[in-house]
């Protein structure tokens, strides 16, 4: 079924991604923003996100006439079939997620929807979003279904196009099936459901990821101290198809604009049902545990203080393939390396400056000049393949924290440098204490 039009509305990673990729599909999207200005620069094809092949559909809808942008929310929906919210919700008072967005486009557009219209929360809402959003609207003729997304940054379209499922929740089994049937040329599992289950999906699936990497850096930490290697061990974990290999890389903790806001709010969502969500919650300390352990191998290799210490930084995005730094974890440890009196020069490919308290460079090789320590924080395959004797010859002290294991550490050592990964006894923090 084609919907004789829908629309989308905000028209960020989400947003974008899927009016992009709706029209791709055949369907006839019009996107709305508040910004006047990325209206304006994607009616001219310009996409501002690091998306590979988004601008490519951005550019081959309007050009086939089946994508359209405007300026707000109630010029998108006049004539709308289906209406997907794609709208910020983020960490608000006290961690819970902040729906003002949601809410008042729900009250923006209530009274010019068409009669039928079906309203879509793609965003990430606590349960019971669904039906306030209902009630907000108060319109009998108008039922309001949730479609959590699960796109990650960097491979937004690949993710959308490609879904492991889709998850369509209504109290209106006809509207889901409505919802369902725009994206039956995908083929995916499709799992039908009531809203609140499907508003419960998206926050259990992002706390359980983000566990399975508090977890896993956990373990590093235990690996380091007992002369285990974490790259064997994750390794040995993963053939388990119970556990698989994906999201068992340790790191200087989790970030980016879903994980950390997600399980915050999960804890809320937990609490105002009664209920202390102990383990989301161990799951939020174990994280900051794991950045504040990369600033201590970064101290440790400078002697014991980092004031006054000229420290170089490789990365700043909250993972590679992104220029978002929204909870970027590198910019938690930069924080507290600053705060700690070190000097920060710092270079990443896609992010510019400028940025509070660091030395933003373009160039890595300018990065790791005088520095007494330099700390790789996000993985960019552009690292691995750095001329390491040249690096050498540039730094001043000799150690490189790679909090990763990104880095290949024979050609570190081969050029002089002491490789400090994760989860390696040999190479830990210990090997400094
Ligand atoms: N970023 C991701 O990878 C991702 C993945 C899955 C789900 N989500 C969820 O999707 C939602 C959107 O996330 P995002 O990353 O796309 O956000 P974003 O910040 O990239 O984009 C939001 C857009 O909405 C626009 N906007 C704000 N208020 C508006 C209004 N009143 N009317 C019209 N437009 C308005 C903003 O200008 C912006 O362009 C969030 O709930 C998020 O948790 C995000
Ligand atoms: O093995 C791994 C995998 C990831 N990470 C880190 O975990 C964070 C999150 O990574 P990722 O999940 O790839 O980023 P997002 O693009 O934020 O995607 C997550 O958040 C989105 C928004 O809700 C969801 O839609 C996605 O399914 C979910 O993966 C980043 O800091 C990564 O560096 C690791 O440290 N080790």
């Amino acid at each position: 079924m084609f919907a004789r039009r829908i629309a989308v509305v905000g028209t960020g990673y989400v947003g974008l991604t899927t009016g992009a990729c709706l029209a791709s599909l055949g369907h006839r999207v019009v996107c709305a923003d508040v910004d006047s200005l990325k209206v304006a620069r994607l009616r001219a094809g310009q996409v501002d996100i690091l998306e590979p092949g988004l601008a490519e559909l951005v550019v081959e809808g309007q050009a086939a006439g089946r994508l359209e942008f405007v300026v707000g929310a109630a010029a998108a929906v006049r004539e709308a079939d289906v209406v997907f919210l794609c709208l910020p919700t983020p960490m608000g008072v006290g961690g819970a997620a902040d729906l003002s967005a949601v809410e008042s486009v729900a009250a923006e557009i209530s009274e010019v929807l068409p009669y039928g219209t079906v309203i879509v929360t793609k965003s990430t809402v606590p349960v019971g979003t669904s039906a306030r959003v209902r009630a907000l609207l108060g319109r009998e003729d108008v039922a309001v279904v949730s479609n959590p997304e699960f796109l990650r940054e960097g491979t937004a379209v690949r993710d959308f196009l490609h879904p492991d499922r889709i998850v369509v929740g209504s109290d209106s089994p006809s509207a889901a099936e409505r919802v369902a049937a725009l994206f039956a040329k995908l083929g995916a599992p499709t799992v039908l459901m009531d809203a609140a289950s499907a508003e419960m999906v998206k926050y259990a699936a992002n706390c359980f990821l983000a566990m399975k990497l508090s977890y896993v850096n956990a373990v590093a930490e235990l690996c380091e101290l007992l002369g285990a290697d974490i790259e064997s061990v994750s390794e040995g974990m993963g053939y388990d198809k119970r556990i698989g290999q994906s999201f068992l890389k340790p790191g200087p903790g989790w970030g980016g604009s879903c994980l950390p806001k997600d399980t915050h709010a999960m804890v809320q969502i937990a609490e105002a049902a009664g209920v202390d969500f102990g383990l989301v919650r161990s799951t939020i300390e174990a994280n900051v545990r794991a950045q504040m352990r990369v600033v201590d191998k970064v101290r440790v290799a400078c002697g014991g203080s980092l004031a006054g210490v000229r420290i170089g930084v490789l990365g700043l995005a909250f993972k590679a393939g992104t220029n978002d730094l929204r909870d970027s974890p590198a910019l938690a440890v930069a924080e507290q390396l600053v705060l700690e009196g070190a000097e920060l020069t710092a270079f990443d490919p896609e992010v510019t400056g400028p940025l509070a308290g660091m030395l933003l460079v373009d160039d890595p090789y300018q990065a790791v000049k005088g520095a007494e320590a330099v700390v790789l924080l996000t993985d960019w395959p552009v690292f691995r393949t750095l001329d390491w004797v040249r690096v050498a010859e540039l730094m001043d002290g000799h150690t490189v924290v790679d909090s990763r294991n990104h880095l290949d550490a024979d050609a570190l050592e081969r050029a002089g440098l002491l490789h400090s990964g994760v989860g390696r006894a040999s190479l830990g923090v210990t090997q400094f204490s």
